[in-house]
């Protein structure tokens, strides 16, 4: 018989189950938020961009995004790797006159410094532990340059879940004016793979996509996605909530949008990979596969006051 008078134990009538830890570490632009649950999984997310860099589920064994080896981590840059959060427009915008034709490439929330709003858990049982982490970003602390280009007052809230098997993140947009603005937001997320040959990605037949390697030409997905060159498409107005990663044959992530459309399936394959001076080694293309669940065909609309709420759950199935 197994002695257990004398073992601590989170279930003992009266005790307070452990908690999860979370920690500020690092200073100015290099700020990053570090959540540990009691069984060991983790997230760390950087106040620039609000961008996860980390996340590791499995006991904290298992790392389940990919970060590039140069990725900037210093705000000198946005981050290429984790999770970069994409606002208020998705890739170049319009070439003029649309009230983003002023910003860079992908927006500005990637490249602001976001305020840690605070953490909250929730202890059901010590096996269903969970993190919470609230982060905001608001027109009155975005760069000047950004506030030039965009003149419009909002708020985002973007709280980011750790689970033990799942991360949750999602945004809430507030039109904080007096007029109605519109945007396009998405979650680039890098997810990390040990071998893109043997990865598909399903969940997308039949499902109509622009591919922006071809000259952005509008297909119609037949079947898995397997990846055996650069891979830019994006896949719009997708009717299932789920995008599987399979690798090797197993189930390896569930990718699950919430009041998001469309995903973005990108590899940049070995010259882009190339190009890029802050991807590294050059040969982690094989290593990562972004998968990024958006809001990116057309325009989401705010009249003052309204609120947009959408974002994605990953499963890490290992
Ligand atoms: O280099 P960036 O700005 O981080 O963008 C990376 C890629 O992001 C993807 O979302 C786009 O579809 C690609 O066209 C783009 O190349």
């Amino acid at each position: 018989m197994v002695e257990r008078a004398n073992r601590p134990s989170a279930l003992t009538p009266g005790a307070a189950a452990p908690e999860a830890q979370v920690n500020i570490e690092g200073s100015g632009d290099s700020s990053k938020v570090v959540a540990t649950l009691p069984s060991g999984e983790s997230v760390e997310v950087l106040l620039f961009g609000a961008t996860v860099t980390s996340w590791k589920s499995n006991g904290g064994k298992t790392e389940n995004l990919w970060l590039s080896e140069k990725a900037a981590l210093d705000g000198s840059k946005a981050v290429r790797g984790g999770v970069p959060v994409v606002f208020p427009v998705f890739g170049p915008p319009p070439k003029s006159g649309h009230p983003t034709s002023s910003l860079p490439q992908h927006g500005f929330a990637r490249t602001s410094r976001w305020e840690f709003l605070g953490k909250s858990t929730s202890e059901d049982t010590v096996d269903s532990n969970s993190v919470k982490l609230d982060f905001g970003l608001y027109s009155k602390g975005v760069s000047e340059e950004a506030r030039k280009a965009w003149p419009l007052d909002f708020g985002l809230v973007y709280s980011v879940t750790l689970s033990k098997d799942s991360l949750q993140t999602i945004i809430n947009v507030r039109n904080e004016g007096e007029t109605s603005f519109e945007f396009q937001f998405l979650l680039h997320t890098y997810l990390k793979v040990n071998d893109i040959s043997k990865v598909a990605i399903n969940g997308l037949t039949g499902v109509s996509y622009i591919d922006k390697v071809l000259d952005a030409s509008t297909h119609s997905q037949s079947g898995s996605i397997t990846i055996t060159g650069e891979v830019d498409r994006v896949y719009q107005s997708i009717p299932q909530d789920t995008t599987s990663v399979v690798e090797d044959g197993t189930p390896r992530f569930d990718v699950v949008r919430d009041n998001l459309p469309d995903t973005v399936v990108w590899n940049p394959w070995v010259e882009k990979a190339k190009a890029m001076g802050d991807f590294a080694p050059d040969e982690d293309y094989k290593h990562m596969v972004c998968v990024e669940v958006g809001a990116v065909n057309g325009w989401q609309k705010l009249e003052k006051g309204e609120v947009f709420e959408g974002g994605q759950t990953i499963k890490s199935l290992l």
